[in-house]
């Protein structure tokens, strides 16, 4: 299986593009003509280059309003055809794209169009090129892939094939499924993209919002195992048109587009297994079962700060590390541990962020494996010196330098806290209800939201939900959910387009810190309130303004609308399922936890609350954190 990406995907010069499109694994390139002509050297310094660099030039694009034109211009139409051949030859490739034509003057006819074919294949053939026909979704007679197929048929020349793009038949609306009728040997080449759901003109949609492969909406699992039915070995690339891509970092681009092919093939592979798909195998999607602990990098009086805050929470320090400066703090199943030590990836991320979440334990069923898929999609594992007595657990840095580790039953890893800590004699005095960590909003600017939520759903079991708005008083804030099936493990990825938002301000402050807030369940939110109120937790103060608005929203009866309002506690439903939410102060430039009750099935995460809950913890944060505009 040969892996390919077109140029204008990745942002940057030519060479820029190359360099970041080889090193994240790539077999070769389309070469977009705008890079070509943009690039100053010549068509055979172009083909030098990207060879050099170990990339094959698997098709130059696009040739376009090509077919069906009337006199004089169809004669036209083919001396410019030659002189591509010539620029083809040059460069060293042998395939060029034809887009269906988008000339106001092109006459149609299915013919007509398959004459124009049979001779492009006969002239092309003369220099051992290769003719492929893409119907784009906007093209004014040939608009979609049967018509396209109906045509490189009767054109019925070796040197003429189809070009299939999974965005202009799933953009349509087309079922995939009538790809299986087209011989595979008759496809010359496969563009992959996705985009999200929106409804718009096809072509803005085509040009400014496709995606990599399982980032957007679109159906391109079923589209691609079509492709694969057909007995296609050709190339499979990705062309993606995106304007933050443009704009992105070249590198991550590259490797999100090998990560998403590389996991889209996988799953056509188990979705098709008749189908040959020539990937070496790896171990499946892991399902992660929850999160084993979250480790905070903190020192000194930020240290101590932690802990209070931990302790009015109802956690208790349960255990001190064999031979490090860590400490295991417990409630419920929630682990939290405070790591002070001075060397090593917890020091350099509380250097970097000040106190923050430097580590995340997942659980799940082989740690090994879940590793090792990781790996072959990209990701880089992460390893450091082990003390005497500590146990090597598989870990991967995750994006933005942060790290995750995964926990397993069968490997005797999930016994780490009785092999590296020593039992503290805990306080007494009980919890304060929490069960779990229900979810981890992690922050970033909202340009890296598509790679985070391709990184979660390319390793684990996790599907995203629809992006929501979040309002700020000071900018909008992009939020969504990464989930695994049975709400075992959830993130939620919050992207900020402005420092001025709680979340960009988060960002700017800590240097690019990920884990924002962490949601802590319970079963029993008001006496979860109380029990922390009697440990002198300071909640996040909500205004009466709230409590009446709800009075209005919802049929709520007088006694329990003046609970939530006493406690502050948020409230939310959806049918019959009810959600209720405690916020603690912002800390640490600002984190904060999350005390929730999901009553009734309730799946959200009170997004129609969050505009108020921000508006109060940004009240706390000015002046002293939050700059004024
Ligand atoms: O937007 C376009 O014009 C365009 C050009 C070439 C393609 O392969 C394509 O899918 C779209
Ligand atoms: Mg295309």
């Amino acid at each position: 299986m040969k892996t390919s990406i077109a140029t204008v995907s990745i942002s940057g010069s030519l060479p820029d593009k190359l360099e970041a499109i080889a090193a994240a694994g790539f077999d070769g390139i389309e070469i977009f003509e705008q890079d070509f002509i943009a690039h100053d050297g010549s068509p055979a310094d172009v083909g030098r280059m990207v060879r050099d660099i170990g990339l094959e030039i698997m098709l130059f694009q696009p040739f376009r309003d090509f077919e069906a034109l009337p006199e004089p211009m169809r004669v036209k139409a083919f001396d410019r055809a030659e002189l591509k051949f010539d620029l083809m030859e040059e460069l060293g490739t042998d395939l060029v794209l034809v887009c269906s034509s988008v000339h106001p003057k092109a006459l149609g006819g299915i013919d007509r169009a398959a004459a124009d074919f049979n001779e492009l294949g006969e002239r092309a053939a003369k220099r051992g090129l290769r003719v492929g026909f893409e119907a784009l979704a906007w093209g004014t007679h040939v608009n979609d892939h049967r018509d396209a197929w109906e045509i490189v048929r009767r054109a019925d020349h070796p040197n003429v094939g189809l070009i299939l793009d999974s965005f202009h038949t799933l953009g349509r609306k087309i079922d995939p499924d009538t790809i299986r009728r087209i011989p595979g040997d008759r496809i010359f080449f496969v563009q992959l993209a996705d985009a999200p759901l929106i409804e718009m003109d096809l072509l803005y949609w085509s040009r400014h919002f496709r995606n990599m492969p399982g980032e957007g909406d679109l159906a391109v699992t079923d589209f691609m195992r079509a492709v694969m039915a057909t007995g296609y070995t050709g190339p499979i690339s990705l062309e993606i048109f995106n304007d933050q891509f443009r704009g992105g970092s070249s590198k991550t681009i590259a490797k999100d587009g090998y990560r998403s092919l590389v996991a889209l093939m996988d799953d056509v592979r188990a979705a098709e297994p008749e189908a040959k798909i020539d990937l070496p195998s790896m171990p499946s999607r892991s399902a992660v079962e929850g999160v084993a602990f979250v480790e905070f990098a903190t020192r000194g009086e930020d240290a101590a700060a932690t802990e209070a805050l931990l302790k009015t929470l109802g956690f208790v320090r349960a255990g001190r590390h064999i031979s490090k400066e860590l400490t295991l703090w417990t409630q419920g199943d929630i682990r939290i541990v405070l790591n002070s030590e001075t060397t090593g990836l917890a020091s350099s991320a509380y250097t970097m962020h000040g106190t923050t979440v430097c580590d995340i334990g997942l659980s799940v069923g082989n740690a090994k494996e879940t590793v090792e898929r990781a790996t072959r999609l990209g990701a880089n594992p992460f390893s450091q010196p082990l003390g005497p007595g500590e146990l090597d657990i598989p870990a991967i840095r995750g994006l933005s330098g942060s790290v995750l580790h995964f926990i397993d039953e069968a490997s005797g890893l999930r016994d780490v806290w009785s092999v590296e800590f020593e039992p503290t004699d805990a306080e007494a005095g009980g919890d304060a209800g929490l069960t779990r960590i229900d979810h981890l909003a992690q922050t970033m600017s909202y340009d890296e939201m598509l790679s985070w939520s391709l990184f979660y759903t390319a390793l684990f079991q996790m599907r995203k939900s629809p992006m929501v708005d979040v309002v700020d008083p000071d900018g909008l804030v992009r939020s969504q959910a990464v989930e695994a099936h049975d709400g075992a493990f959830r993130i939620t990825l919050n992207g900020a387009e402005t420092h001025r938002t709680m979340a960009g301000n988060f960002l700017a402050e800590s240097f690019g810190a990920s884990v924002q807030h962490i949601a802590l369940a319970t079963d029993d939110i008001f006496a979860t309130a109380q029990s922390l109120a009697e440990r002198e937790f300071q909640p996040l103060p909500i205004p009466p303004n709230y409590y009446a608005d709800l009075a209005s929203r919802f049929d709520l009866d007088a006694e329990l609308l003046a609970r939530l309002e006493q406690a502050n506690i948020l409230y939310d439903r959806v049918e019959d399922g009810e959600f209720f939410q405690l916020y603690s102060r912002p800390f640490a430039g600002g984190m904060f936890f999350e005390i929730v009750e999901r009553r009734g099935g309730y799946a959200g995460y009170g997004a129609p609350n969050a505009p108020f809950r921000i508006a109060a913890q940004k009240r706390l944060m000015r002046p002293a954190g939050m700059p004024k505009r």
